[in-house]
């Protein structure tokens, strides 16, 4: 049995439960055959797959805390802290029913390449808890952060591991933890990312998931002969990812038509409004019934539809298996000619298969999300040198980081004979570094 097989089969009988971190690590793997191959024995000597694939440590807490009338809630709180072989730990927190250890082992494993293809020296980790921020007062919110991150605060620090937003963690979640983090530790130091500008956050960490996504389209488009300038767009959810790549998207001159959330889904063939968006998110945080019924133009649906709508590029920024192998369908119909994921793992691996074997440009969130936790990164550096750039200046770095992801993927894609396949270029690209940091650092 080759290495990557007999890998495979081991981590499936250890993970059994964990259908996403399975997807994942299969995902991965399956496109890694060709380097692996090439190194087989050295690897299988050194377990490098198996060590690859297990955690360093995960930790799983309660997290009590009193709501406004007085009852005492429980709730699960976890942080998975997969590979720090290239730099402390980095990645989000996700706050939302669905959290599981599985889901949170998947988004762990992804930041281990993703945070690679930065460039810049950060780990992969992840973390998260099964509440829901969702109709919960901002008390209610603040005495469940605090109660969060009383576990967390143990675990965690500017040089060790380093949280940050993904869903249901925004600025007001950050803002409390932080809070919190200095009360117990009695260390003011940059901990955590996507921080209010007042105590130590960047200047463009809010759009920069977004943004970048839309930097990747462009050089995308860019070196297939074409452009964002007057493309019809299909975006997926409406959070901070979704916000900032409609955003980024009409600034170069493009036209988003759709946005979604859990419950539903508007096409507004004008064009969707993003101070509208804003408000009815960002302010209200209602749905997005009310962004309707303040937009004329607007269509409102429920359910999930999104994909069925006519564009040329899909920019699924929601969540995970948002988009199956009926959607890629839909999409090839219609004539999509690209989709770039800003969530992670948005598309199933069916799906994915059946986008590509079309001969759509397919980039995968770990390349094409990874704007966000690049400019946590630069987030990290302006606290350790006790500075704060403009936003032009963390713009222009973020927008060359994108550019360079786009061009390493794309290599090391051509490097192994499949040239246009960025899942493979990704997968390998934050591969490489990774493998030969834990070869040099020795059995650890
Ligand atoms: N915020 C960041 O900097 C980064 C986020 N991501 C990923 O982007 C995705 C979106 O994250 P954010 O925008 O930060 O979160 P968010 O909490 O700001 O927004 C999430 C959006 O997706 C929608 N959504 C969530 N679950 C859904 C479901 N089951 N069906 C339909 N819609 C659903 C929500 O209604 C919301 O509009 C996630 O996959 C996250 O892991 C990736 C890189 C960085
Ligand atoms: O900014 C960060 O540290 C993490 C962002 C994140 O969770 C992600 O890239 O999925």
């Amino acid at each position: 049995m080759s290495y990557v097989d007999e890998v495979l089969e081991r981590v499936k009988t250890k993970n059994a439960s964990e259908p996403e971190f399975l997807q994942a690590v299969d995902e991965v793997l399956e496109s890694l055959r060709p380097v692996i191959e090439a190194n087989e024995e050295k690897y299988r000597k050194e377990a490098l797959l198996e060590r690859l694939t297990e955690p360093d440590r995960q930790f799983k807490f309660r997290v009590p805390w009193v709501d406004d009338k007085g009852q005492v809630q429980v709730n699960t709180g976890y942080r998975v802290q997969f590979n720090n072989s290239i730099g402390p730990y980095k990645g989000g927190l996700r706050l939302h029913p669905s959290v599981n250890i599985g889901i949170i082992k998947f988004l762990g494993f992804e930041q281990i390449f993703k945070n690679s293809l930065t460039g810049l020296p950060i780990g992969g980790g992840k973390g998260g808890s099964d509440f829901d921020p969702k109709g919960k007062s901002d008390r209610e919110v603040m005495a469940f952060c605090q109660s969060f991150m009383t576990e967390l605060c143990k675990y965690i620090g500017a040089d060790v591991d380093v949280p940050a937003g993904d869903i249901g963690t925004g600025a007001r979640e950050i803002g409390y933890m932080f809070g919190q983090y200095k009360r117990i530790r009695g260390m003011y130091e940059g901990v955590l990312t996507g921080k209010g500008l007042s105590y130590g956050g960047s200047l463009a960490r809010t759009e920069a998931t977004g943004y970048g996504l839309l930097y990747m389209t462009e050089e995308l488009l860019k070196c297939h002969g074409t452009d964002i300038a007057g493309k019809t767009i299909a975006v997926s959810g409406a959070g901070n990812v979704a916000i900032y790549a409609i955003q980024k998207a009409q600034q170069l001159g493009g036209k988003p038509v759709t946005c979604s959330d859990s419950t539903g889904w508007i096409y507004d063939p004008e064009g969707i409004d993003v101070a509208l968006l804003k408000e009815v998110k960002e302010v209200k945080r209602a749905r997005l019934t009310e962004y309707a019924a303040a937009r004329p133009s607007a269509q409102y649906h429920e359910g999930r539809g999104v994909w069925s709508v006519k564009c040329d590029v899909a920019l699924p920024c929601a969540t995970q298996n948002e988009l199956d192998i009926e959607d890629a369908k839909q999409l090839v119909a219609n004539g999509c000619m690209a989709v770039c994921e800003g969530a992670n793992m948005p598309t199933t691996e069916e799906a994915t298969k059946y986008l590509q074997d079309n001969k759509v440009l397919f980039v995968p969130g770990k390349a094409a999300n990874a704007g966000g936790v690049a400019t946590s990164a630069l987030e990290m550096s302006q606290n350790s040198e006790r500075l704060s750039w403009t936003f032009e200046e963390v713009d222009a770095k973020l927008k060359g980081i994108m550019v360079n992801i786009y061009h390493n993927i794309d290599d090391a894609a051509k490097r192994y004979g499949q040239e246009g396949n960025y899942v493979a270029g990704a997968n390998i690209a934050g591969f490489e570094k990774v493998a030969d940091a834990m070869l040099a650092q020795g059995v650890c």
